[in-house]
């Protein structure tokens, strides 16, 4: 059956069609999705532009119940959503399942933050005039999300996007649209209103650039890779629209002389390796001081030896699938530009024979690397994680704070003065202390610095400067 888009209220068959394979399984066809065109798109900006009115001037109480049922229904779903989504990614199903509660608390949390949409009244420096600082939706919001998180991250743009009154055009991955459609399929029976909420499923190169040329787009949201958000970046400027990028990271692990061993090993592997390393918060510089060097590199390859490598659905798989055969290749190269740059490879780094036609690989784990090689300063996303030596803490606070992005950035140590000190000196939008860089907290801010991102911050109620615009109004009563 074939999956449609979801276009002013109906669903729509568009241009053309694509299916998802499960990278675990390549003969296992996960759907059939209709591919959008051009006037799809330009149909789905007029209608979201027509909704924008109402939706935007109705009460934030109607809005939040709607998206409160929409969390409910995430939730209740849980287990067929993270099957789908180990399906098409390639997480295990834990993750899977972990990353549609996740999706699911952020809508229950916005519609809170639906209700606080609040500006502000001050007096005026004049006499006699008063002034209020007034927030607005924007209006039209184009979303365009990646597909390492193929259900949080597209919530984490919705959700807000809708609390606070504007009308969505949600271009999701085309690697992953089934969790696209049944979070759309979710958002319609919860009574989301015709032309509010638009699914236009395809390329990013027809779908994704038309959202973006659209003169009624007034912002667009995108994560994903830092060549295609430069490039929506620029485009975005010249067209006057706002912009919000979360692109690549390639974070920093410290792991300090007096760290505990275990925790820094539990911490290094969970953060490079767990999904698979496709994370834009995954720890892939592992930056360790000389004095605990060969212990945590020693236990970290014992451990990295039992972690079971294959199909996401298993029950003892602990590593799924790299996410495409794109990504794999991509991953393949990186391990070959590591060798030929001199760094050597201890652990993984190699395809894996399974049962199934799928795109295993181990994860890979570089020692005797150098800050400027490749390997350490291109993001390579996949299970490749490097140790680069250094002497002290002095020096691995200089190595961490020295790449071109700043997204996030973790220590294991057991010296508050040490931490204390990270925290200040760090460059990243998110600093971790004895905790994996990678996994968040939906209520607190999540972005970087740098080349990371661009624009305000996502999620917890920083999320409103993005979704919200400011209007500054004078009154002489
Ligand atoms: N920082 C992060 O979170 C992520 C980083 N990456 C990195 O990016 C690399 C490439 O992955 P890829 O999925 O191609 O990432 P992209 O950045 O190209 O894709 C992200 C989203 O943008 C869309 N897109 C692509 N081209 C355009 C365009 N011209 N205009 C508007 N939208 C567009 C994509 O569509 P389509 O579905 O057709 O690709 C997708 O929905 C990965 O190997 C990885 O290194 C990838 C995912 C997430
Ligand atoms: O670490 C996380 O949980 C979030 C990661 C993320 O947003 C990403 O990889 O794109």
């Amino acid at each position: 059956m074939l999956n449609r888009n979801w276009i002013a209220g109906e669903w729509s068959q568009g241009g053309g069609a694509s299916v998802n394979l499960n990278p675990s399984d390549t003969r296992d066809v996960v759907g059939e999705y209709a591919s959008a065109n051009k006037e799809d798109v330009e149909r789905a900006v007029e209608a979201a532009a027509a909704a924008f009115p109402a939706w935007s001037r109705a009460s934030p109480e109607f809005r939040s119940d709607i998206l409160d049922r929409v969390g409910a229904e995430i939730l209740a779903r849980q287990d067929e959503l993270g099957r789908i989504l180990s399906r098409e990614e390639g997480k295990t199903l834990p993750e899977g399942v972990g990353e549609v509660i996740r999706a699911g608390r952020i809508f229950k949390y916005f519609a809170g933050e639906a209700l606080r949409m609040n500006g502000e009244r001050l007096d005026s420096v004049r006499a006699g005039i008063e002034v209020e600082i007034l927030r607005e939706a924007e209006g039209v919001v184009g979303v365009i999300t990646p597909w390492n998180f193929p259900i949080a991250i597209p919530a984490w743009k919705i959700a807000p996007a809708l609390a606070f009154g504007n009308t969505v055009v949600f271009k999701p991955a085309d690697l992953v649209p089934g969790s696209a459609w049944l979070l759309t399929d979710i958002l319609v029976r919860a009574g989301v209103p015709a032309g509010v909420f638009n699914l236009v499923m395809g390329k990013g190169s027809v779908v994704g650039a038309a959202i973006v040329d659209s003169r009624r787009v007034k912002a667009v949201s995108f994560t994903g890779s830092v060549a295609t958000g430069r490039r929506i970046g620029v485009a975005c400027m010249e067209r006057g629209k706002k912009v919000q990028l979360e692109l690549g990271g390639k974070n920093p692990l410290i792991i300090a002389a007096d760290a505990d061993l275990e925790v820094a090993v539990n911490v290094a592997v969970n953060g490079s390796f767990f999904s698979t390393g496709q994370r834009c918060t995954a720890s892939s510089r592992l930056i360790v001081e000389d004095a605990i060097h060969d212990r945590f590199v020693t236990r970290m390859v014992e451990v990295m030896a039992n972690l079971k490598v294959g199909d996401a659905l298993k029950s003892d798989t602990d590593i799924g699938p790299v996410a495409s055969e794109a990504q794999l290749r991509q991953d393949l190269d990186y391990i070959d530009i590591g060798k030929r740059e001199g760094a050597r490879l201890v652990a993984g780094g190699e395809t894996v024979k399974r049962d199934t036609s799928g795109y295993f690989l181990s994860p890979a784990l570089f020692v005797d690397s150098a800050n400027a090689m490749r390997i350490n300063r291109e993001e390579i996303f996949g299970p490749v994680a490097s140790v680069i030596r250094v002497r002290d803490y002095e020096e691995a606070a200089a190595v961490a704070n020295d790449t071109e992005f700043g997204l996030a950035s973790g220590i294991c140590t057991t010296s508050l003065k040490t931490a204390s000190d990270f925290k200040r000196r760090s460059q990243a939008g998110m600093v971790m202390v004895n905790v994996p860089t990678a996994g968040v907290d939906y209520h607190v801010p999540f972005g970087g610095r740098k080349g990371s991102s661009y624009g305000p911050r996502e999620q917890g109620s920083h999320a409103r400067e993005f979704y919200t615009a400011l209007k500054t109004v004078y009154t002489r009563p």
